[in-house]
């Protein structure tokens, strides 16, 4: 049995990771971190765990937690965790940023679309991207993960294969992504109020969303060459959910079968990744709740190109499944331990 602290315990994604652990069989969780409850019941904040967890919020003393857990989950705004991490916090317990702080390898790349100062950027090159089913061996050996952004792991997950096995032209990319709006947190915002959302759907960060070149840099990894897409994310009435619809050109004509079996040599034996039958479109609602993503795609022999798509819960694959993933690969744990949630329909 291990014990985790999760700093930012009080927002969807820290939420969501007190969750997923409370299932966990070899998981106990000693550390609800707060900064606005301090002192108060968890349960009081979140009355979905009435009854289940009696333990107050605590502070982001990151240092004293270190001494008291086997793992840190930071779940907090981008910025903060690098602001705490110290060399002797990760020589006492494994940290799990879900924040951006260490996803961009290039610090000014990070301070250019982030708009911050990295306050640590001596452990950037340390950090292990936690996409498992990409970076698996070296999450097993890390110390410090930078758990993928949402929309990344959707929109990675959905190209890979195709980039990998050289199918596509990697600079004619585009990616249109919708997502549910516990993605933007729980923090009130006018633009996510029930008014300005329900009944609506728009674009926004377009041309400028952060999340762009962390997806560029991962396909550029997968394809071993620079890679500029176009990216555009769209806030859209519901709770939970991204869906990912990429387009990019074919560099020769293919069959279905070609196309096929370059996602199944990479996810035929990943558990959390399900490749649909042809035709069958991914649905946000059929991977909610769960750690799944939801892969498929379709050729257009008109354009010569071919269409990606991907479907996960935001807050578990995107969020605090896949850091429960990254730790459950980092202690040698079974990796589906605490993963095992059927998605919820309707
Ligand atoms: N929501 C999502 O779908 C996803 C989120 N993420 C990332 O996870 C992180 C958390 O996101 P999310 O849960 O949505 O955000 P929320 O706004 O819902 O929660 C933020 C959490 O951080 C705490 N917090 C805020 N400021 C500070 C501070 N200065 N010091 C300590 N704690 C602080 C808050 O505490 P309190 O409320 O007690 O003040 C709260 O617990 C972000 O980096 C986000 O980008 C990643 C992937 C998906
Ligand atoms: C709907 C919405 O606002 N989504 C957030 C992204 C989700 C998130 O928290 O970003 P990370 O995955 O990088 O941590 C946004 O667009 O900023």
């Amino acid at each position: 049995m291990i014990k985790a602290g999760i700093i930012g315990a009080t927002g969807y994604a820290g939420n969501e990771l007190a969750r997923l652990l409370l299932g966990h069989k070899e998981v106990e969780v000693a550390w609800y971190g707060s900064r606005s409850y301090i002192d108060q019941k968890y349960a009081d904040v979140y009355q979905n765990f009435f009854k289940l967890v009696d333990a107050k919020c605590m502070d982001d003393n990151m240092a004293a937690l270190a001494d008291e857990v086997d793992v840190i989950f930071t779940a907090t705004p981008q910025g903060l965790c690098a602001s705490l991490v110290n060399e002797e916090i990760l020589s006492k317990a494994k940290v799990i940023d879900l924040s951006a702080d260490f996803r961009i390898k290039d610090v000014k790349k990070y301070e250019k679309w982030y708009g911050i100062e990295h306050k640590s950027p001596q452990f950037i090159d340390e950090a292990v991207y936690g996409l498992c089913e990409i970076n698996r061996e070296d999450i097993k050996k890390a110390r410090l993960i930078a758990n993928p952004g949402c929309y990344p792991t959707c929109s990675t997950l959905s190209i890979y294969p195709l980039l990998k096995e050289g199918l596509i032209d990697p600079n004619t990319i585009i990616i249109d992504a919708k997502s549910g709006t516990s993605g933007a947190g729980r923090g009130a915002k006018v633009p996510n109020l029930y008014c300005e959302v329900n009944e609506n759907i728009k674009a926004y960060g377009v041309a400028t969303h952060r999340h762009t070149p962390e997806i560029e840099d991962q396909l550029g990894y997968a394809c071993g060459q620079e890679v500029m897409i176009n990216f555009t994310p769209h806030l859209i009435p519901m709770n939970r959910g991204i869906l990912v619809t990429a387009y990019a050109s074919l560099k020769k004509e293919v069959s279905y079968e070609e196309v096929r079996a370059a996602y199944d040599k990479y996810y035929a034996d990943e558990t959390f990744i399900r490749v649909l039958d042809k035709d069958v479109c991914p649905q946000t609602k059929c991977v909610e709740g769960s750690n799944y993503v939801d892969v498929n795609f379709k050729i257009d022999p008109r354009t010569k190109r071919v269409i990606m798509m991907g479907a996960i819960d935001n807050l578990v694959k995107g969020a605090a499944g896949q850091a429960v993933q990254n730790m459950n690969l980092m202690f040698g744990f079974d990796e589906a331990e605490g993963l095992h949630q059927i998605p919820m329909l309707p």
